[in-house]
């Protein structure tokens, strides 16, 4: 199931990126920063009472040099679009304004759940303010305030009783789900043309899902059944705002989610951008299985150093991802595309894998025994048992002594034995250290 998503929307200056961020919580980690997730978030996942779900900033979503009404109409419709749930925010500062009943006009008309916050309501004096707001026809007002943090727990109460049932899974899980991201013009459609041309598959159905995307499902030669998820944006043309930077990001963001393995396509005639490594770093981050692609590998001039170059760059630039495979590819003469099905399975299967904790176990006690845990003051970090706690990704808690003295570098140390013990390739794995009680 994908996870539910609560959209934000709202004229400008009313707080949206301050709501966001508080519901959000502060869940930066190491890897987001490297990535520059971080930098401009318009999309994150968030918890509230253990249930997850994705938060948009539309606000965040930058519509071009439309005339500002146009812009928050157009934000709205993403928010329709995309959400399950919207909350519509407004500013008890500057009470109903004209722009706050243009929203409402068109979140009054879609059959999305909205409810309605007015926000620096800072505090309990002003929580009579909120009465006016009661005339946008949105039913009863959440008085909340960024600033302060209060309220929002109400709110997303609220949310959360209107997101969908939890239901069957979209695809049985046997099936590898992996979609292709990308910057525009990188050759995406010309490759998920290739590859079911190259396949010979067959196009067995339309999934109908939960968002109107359009996957398509097939089987490879092998035997082995696919399904390509939507990056739409590639068949889903017309709306005005589908060409924005930010919104293709978005929707990429939200292929990643439903995908096992994200094919991260690069333009061989191009260098790697800021939107290749955001997009790539939220990959990581959400446990995905990663295979990094360079298309258009006909196109360029080649020597015996070419191919090592592009690594040795791609490794920079993608620090963090030095698990992902490297395929040199062309959509256009179907180079090496032929090994996609396999990689992409492979890549699955790894995902998925489970280690024996005795395996496990054995493996971190010569890993240890080659490279001795960091000692500090004269104590050293003991490590008592490791088992692995999840797939998708391989997730490991390891029990110790003491956890903050699981240094980054040992982490790392320790993830590279597994590495090259177990066939982790193209997936991410995730370490957890705990206190042993
Ligand atoms: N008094 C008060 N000010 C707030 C509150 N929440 C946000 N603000 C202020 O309102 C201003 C706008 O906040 P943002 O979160 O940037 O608003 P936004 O809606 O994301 O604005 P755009 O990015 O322009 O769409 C900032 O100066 C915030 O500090 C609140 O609860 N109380
Ligand atoms: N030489 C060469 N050209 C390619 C290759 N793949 C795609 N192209 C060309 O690159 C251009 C963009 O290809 P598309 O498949 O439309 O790219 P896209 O990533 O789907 O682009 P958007 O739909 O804008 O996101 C087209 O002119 C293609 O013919 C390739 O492997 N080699």
């Amino acid at each position: 199931m994908a996870k539910p998503v609560i959209a934000i929307v709202g004229r400008p200056n009313v707080g949206k990126s301050t709501i966001f961020n508080r519901i959000v919580g502060e869940r930066v980690s190491i890897v987001e920063d490297i990535a520059g997730v971080t930098r401009d978030r318009i999309y994150s996942p968030a918890e509230w009472l253990g249930k997850e779900f994705n938060v948009i900033d539309t606000g965040g979503i930058d519509i071009g040099d439309e005339p500002f009404l146009e812009q928050i109409r157009q934000q709205a419709e993403i928010a329709i679009e995309e959400a399950d749930v919207i909350i519509f925010l407004t500013s008890a500062r500057e009470g109903v304004t004209d722009a706050d009943e243009n929203v409402a006009q068109i979140l009054y008309r879609s059959n999305k759940p909205v409810l309605l916050a007015v926000n620096k309501v800072d505090n309990p004096e002003m929580r009579s303010d909120i009465f006016d707001f009661y005339s946008l026809g949105l039913g009863e007002p959440y008085p909340v305030s960024g600033s302060h943090g209060i309220g929002l727990g109400d709110l997303l109460d609220a949310a959360i009783t209107h997101f969908p049932e939890e239901g069957e899974e979209e695809y049985d899980d046997s099936v590898i789900k992996f979609s292709l991201i990308g910057r525009p013009n990188v050759g995406k459609s010309s490759l998920v043309n290739a590859i079911l041309g190259e396949e010979r598959v067959i196009v067995s159905n339309v999934a109908g899902t939960t968002r109107d995307a359009i996957d398509t499902s097939f089987t490879s030669k092998d035997g082995e059944e696919f399904v390509m998820i939507d990056t739409a944006g590639i068949r889903k043309k017309g709306k005005v705002y589908e060409n924005t930077e930010k919104y293709s990001v978005l929707r990429a963001l939200r292929a990643i989610e439903r995908s096992d393995v994200v094919l991260c396509v690069l333009n061989a005639e191009e260098g790697i951008r800021e939107q290749d490594k955001k997009v790539a770093g939220y990959a990581h981050e959400a446990g995905k299985g990663i295979i990094i692609l360079v298309n258009k590998w006909d196109a360029i001039e080649k020597d015996t150093k070419t191919m090592k170059t592009f690594e040795d760059n791609i490794r920079e630039e993608f620090a963090y991802l030095s698990y992902a495979p490297i395929i040199y590819v062309s959509a256009l003469t179907k180079q090496r595309l032929h090994q996609l099905p396999e990689l992409i399975s492979r890549v699955s299967q790894n995902q998925r894998l489970r280690i024996q904790s005795s395996t496990l176990n054995e493996v971190i006690l010569d890993a240890v025994a080659m490279n001795p845990t960091p000692t500090d003051k004269g104590k050293r970090l003991k490590i008592y048992y490791a088992t692995q706690v999840a797939t998708k990704p391989p997730t490991f808690v390891v029990f110790v002594n003491e956890p903050e003295m699981m240094h980054f570098s040992y982490a790392r140390y320790l993830e590279n034995r597994l590495r090259d013990t177990f066939s982790f390739e193209g997936t991410p794995i995730r370490l957890i250290t705990r206190r042993r009680k």
